[in-house]
């Protein structure tokens, strides 16, 4: 029987409202995207939305006892606010003061950089919903450090091919965000944020999954990669 949260600390009222806000600035820039000039800022507000509702939905479908006002992933702490506000203002600066440098996307390797962002942004939500999907109950926002009840070891769907595959989906998405922007400085600055938390929190996650689960993980550690740039 799935336990639900307590509707007294997750109301459901601002979770409908949150979903509505993300819903209407989505439909916002959809809207707008044949009338701006700055295209690829509107991808990446609709890519964004589309992230923190996709979130909740996930975890409400396929994980619902987890299912908070949490789950949108809208509070994911200081620093991952402070990427997104730098980005949207790098994108911006660089606009008025390079405007054709930033949307001439007649330039091969423009080109070439917008295209690999989008593909980025497509594999990586792909990714992170199918590991939601697939892990389900096993599925957490915050590392377990003692095994819950339904908690089992997930190797089948994408985690065939991948060992934190939601985490590859970030990673990858998030670049692909700063590709589509053409932000030389922001891309450098995820890449380097997000390297070093998935490092950190990989090993930490490890750690316990090898607690839990003895020489089933380390046997799946061994055999599945992770794919992002040197993390083994
Ligand atoms: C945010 S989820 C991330 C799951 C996974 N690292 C990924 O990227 O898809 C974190 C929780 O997933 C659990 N977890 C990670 N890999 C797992 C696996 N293969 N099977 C079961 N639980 C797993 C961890 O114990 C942790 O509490």
């Amino acid at each position: 029987m799935t336990i639900y949260p307590d509707v007294r600390v997750n109301q459901p009222h601002r979770i409908a409202l949150i979903a509505f806000l993300l819903g209407s600035v989505m439909g916002l820039f959809i809207g707008l995207i044949k009338f701006v000039h700055l295209k690829a800022f509107d991808s990446y507000m609709v890519a964004l939305t589309l992230f923190h509702f996709l979130e909740y939905y996930t975890t409400a479908k396929y994980n619902p006892g987890q299912s908070t006002e949490d789950s949108f992933l809208l509070s994911n702490g200081v620093e991952y606010l402070l990427c997104h506000s730098l980005a949207i203002l790098e994108c911006f600066l660089e606009y008025i003061f390079l405007p054709h440098w930033k949307t001439d996307v007649s330039s091969h390797s423009h080109a070439i950089i917008v295209s690999l962002g989008y593909a980025f942004i497509v594999t990586g939500q792909i990714a992170r919903t199918m590991a939601m999907r697939t892990a389900g109950q096993s599925f957490s926002h915050t590392v377990k450090t003692s095994r819950g009840e339904g908690h089992v070891l997930v190797k089948n769907g994408i985690y065939k091919w991948l060992r934190h595959p939601s985490y590859f989906g970030f990673f990858w998405w998030a670049i692909g965000t700063q590709m589509i922007m053409l932000n030389p400085l922001s891309l450098l600055l995820f890449a380097a944020i997000l390297w070093k938390f998935f490092h950190q929190r990989i090993k930490f996650e490890e750690s316990y999954l090898l607690k839990f689960f003895g020489r089933d993980y380390y046997e799946y550690k061994e055999s599945v990669p992770v794919l992002i740039p040197f993390i083994n």
